[in-house]
Parts: C-alpha cells; sequence; structure tokens
C-alpha cells in the first residue's frame, strides 16, 4: 500500500496514565472501507479519536492522505466523524445541521445550502431539509448525520457504531445503503463496530481489535476462514467456534495436520461442522436445542465433561436429554496453540 489514505504506525494512547491502545500498525488504502470489530472497551472508538485528533498519542505517527497529521488540531485534519448518538444540534433544522460544518469554515452561505441539499439528496434525505431532529426516527436521523460528514468532503470517514442505534430491520438497511454510498462515493471509511456480522457484510477489510492490540487484520474471507488467533476464532461466529483440547475426548476423523499430535494444541471448528450421527462418533449427551428458523443449535457435553455446540437442520434436530455420536473431520478443524492462541495449521 504506497499510497494510503490512513495510516497509523506504533500509535499508542492513554486516559490517565493508563494505556489502552498499544503500539497500532494500520493502514487503509485510498477508498477502501475497513472495520475496526472488537468487544465493548477493546479501544475502537479511540483508534477514531486518534485519528480525528480529539485524543493526542503517546507513541507513533498518523498520516492521513500521505500527511503526518499527528501534531495537528482536529479541524485541520480534513476528516469527517459520525458518533453513534448521530450528535445533531436540536434547535437547529435539518437543512442548518449539514451546512454546519461548512458555513463555520466561511462557506457562502447560498453554496453551503446548495452542498447541503446535494449531501441529502445523496443519502436520501432531501425531502426532511426544514425538519428539526426531534421530527424525525432514528434512521432519518441516522441519514442527516451521513449527510452532515458527507458534505465536507472529508478525505476520511471515520463512523463511530452509527449503526447500533437502529432497529435490526433498519440496520440491515441502512448497512446496505452505507456499503452502497462508499462504492458510489469512493471514500476511505473506518467503521467500528461491535457486531461481528455487521463487519463481515459491510467490510473490504476487516481488524480485529482485542485490548487496545490489533489481532488480525484480514478480508471477511480470511477473518472467517483463517482465524490468526482463539480470540478472532470465537469472536466471529454465533454460536462460537467450539474449541477443544487437540489430545482430548474428540478425535477428528481423517488425518491430522503434521504435528498436531505433539500436544499443547487446541482444535476449533463450527457448530456446522459437526455431525451427531456418526456411527464412530463420540459421546455425547443434548443438555438443550435452540431453533432459529431452519436451524437448530444442540447444546452438548461429550461424556469427557467438555461442552460442544451443533448446527442442524431444524426438522432433524435432537431432543433434550438424547445420546449422541458427535463426529468433525480434520479439514473443518483449525488448529491453535495452546499457550499464545495463535493459530498452527494452515
Ligand atoms: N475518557 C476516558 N477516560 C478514561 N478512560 C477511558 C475514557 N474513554 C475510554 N476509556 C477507556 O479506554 C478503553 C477503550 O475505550 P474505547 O471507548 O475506545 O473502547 P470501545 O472498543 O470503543 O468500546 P465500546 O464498544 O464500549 O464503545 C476502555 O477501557 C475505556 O474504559
Amino acid at each position: 500500500m504506497s499510497d494510503p489514505g490512513l495510516a497509523l504506525a506504533g500509535v499508542s494512547a492513554a486516559y490517565r496514565g493508563a494505556t489502552v491502545l498499544h503500539e497500532v500498525d494500520l493502514a487503509v488504502a485510498r477508498g477502501e472501507l475497513l472495520v475496526v470489530l472488537g468487544p465493548s472497551g477493546a479501544g475502537k472508538s479511540t483508534v477514531l479519536r486518534v485519528v480525528a485528533g480529539l485524543e493526542p498519542v503517546t507513541a507513533g505517527r498518523v498520516r492521513i492522505a500521505g500527511r503526518d497529521v499527528t501534531g495537528e488540531r482536529p479541524g485541520r485534519r480534513n476528516v469527517s466523524m459520525v458518533f453513534q448518538s448521530y450528535a445533531l444540534f436540536p434547535h437547529l433544522s435539518v437543512a442548518e445541521n449539514i451546512a454546519f460544518g461548512l458555513e463555520v469554515r466561511d462557506t457562502p452561505r447560498a453554496v453551503a445550502r446548495e452542498r447541503a441539499r446535494a449531501a441529502a439528496e445523496t443519502v436520501g434525505c432531501a425531502g426532511l431539509l426544514d425538519r428539526r431532529p426531534a421530527q424525525l426516527s432514528g434512521g432519518e436521523r441516522q441519514r442527516v448525520a451521513l449527510a452532515r460528514a458527507l458534505v465536507r468532503e472529508p478525505d476520511v470517514f471515520l463512523l463511530d457504531e452509527p449503526l447500533s442505534n437502529l432497529d435490526q430491520a433498519l440496520r440491515v438497511q441502512m448497512r446496505a445503503e452505507l456499503r452502497a454510498l462508499h462504492d458510489r462515493l469512493g471514500a476511505t471509511m473506518v467503521h467500528v463496530t461491535h457486531d461481528q456480522t455487521e463487519a463481515l457484510v459491510l467490510a473490504d477489510r476487516i481488524a480485529v481489535l482485542r485490548d487496545g492490540r490489533i489481532e488480525q487484520v484480514g478480508t471477511p474471507d480470511e477473518i472467517w476462514r483463517t482465524p490468526a488467533t482463539t480470540f478472532v476464532a470465537r469472536f466471529v461466529g454465533s454460536p462460537a467456534m467450539n474449541l477443544l483440547p487437540a489430545d482430548g475426548p474428540l478425535r477428528p476423523g481423517g488425518d491430522p495436520p503434521p504435528g498436531v499430535e505433539a500436544g499443547g494444541m487446541r482444535i476449533g471448528f463450527r457448530p456446522e461442522a459437526v455431525t451427531l450421527d456418526a456411527a464412530d462418533g463420540t459421546d455425547a449427551t443434548v443438555d438443550r436445542v435452540e431453533v432459529v428458523g431452519e436451524d437448530a443449535y444442540a447444546y452438548l457435553t461429550l461424556a469427557a465433561g467438555h461442552p460442544v455446540v451443533a448446527r442442524v437442520p431444524a426438522a432433524r434436530r435432537p431432543g433434550r436429554g438424547a445420546a449422541v455420536r458427535v463426529a468433525v473431520h480434520w479439514p473443518d478443524v483449525h488448529v491453535f496453540h495452546a499457550d499464545s492462541g495463535r493459530r498452527y495449521a494452515p
């Protein structure tokens, strides 16, 4: 990536002496939509705040569009941030809210109005220009907040959980619209979420953050198919990937990858990789079953006491208390070092 839209190099940040970002390296290509994914408290918002200049770094450099902005004031970085709360001014109309970012920068009023209208058009809220935020639904507020970010034509868009206040249906709709908007604008975007589905659907690449450190950066496919650590493996996918000692009670069928037999390994496999009626399988008991439409998730305990989740067609689900024979095949198995949690097998 010779000329990234955004680059963090060795960036650390702290709140009152407590380090919350540890030497983060992250490059976002021009026109790329990068999703920062992680649990609450991982430091996702802090990454955005450091890029926007709302929080100082304690080490490292931030570059935007090839320019080192590490010491720059927020107003000179040419980034737009969309907050989870939308942060609209209640006493201003939608048009004024959108134009706000421009007017404080001495753009002539008529020009600001026209650009606000064009931005509203782009995100589908041109019919709402005369309303106040209190007269808008959550989805409409979201559009206005996006239009306000858009109108400034920033080098980088920073989106901090912008969909999390919307109901499920609207979130799915806005997710698709956001992706389409990104593609239309060719914008460089960093989108923060704790929702792994949102990340998988939306991202060009995902950066998984844990305790202020990057665990893995990769395409949604790479994150899903070759998780670099047990943390990534379990954070992405629902229900989470099963993890067991490699020399434990469940012996996958077929040939194991070389070296696995040496011990000190853990095996991981997703619920969809498990079969429950294998003649040579491991004995297990069904503790409970959750039905989600066509799928059912069977929560099992192996005879040796280890929990395993299996996905089965709802029509063929076992009953609670049933005895089953669990099997999984090596090609469906991920292998991790037990100590470090890092991926072992390719
Ligand atoms: N203003 C602050 N003062 C002190 N500590 C803070 C402050 N803001 C955040 N922190 C701490 O920094 C860490 C990272 O917070 P951050 O908000 O970046 O996480 P996050 O991944 O965005 O979490 P969430 O998904 O809950 O918003 C957390 O441990 C948090 O408690």
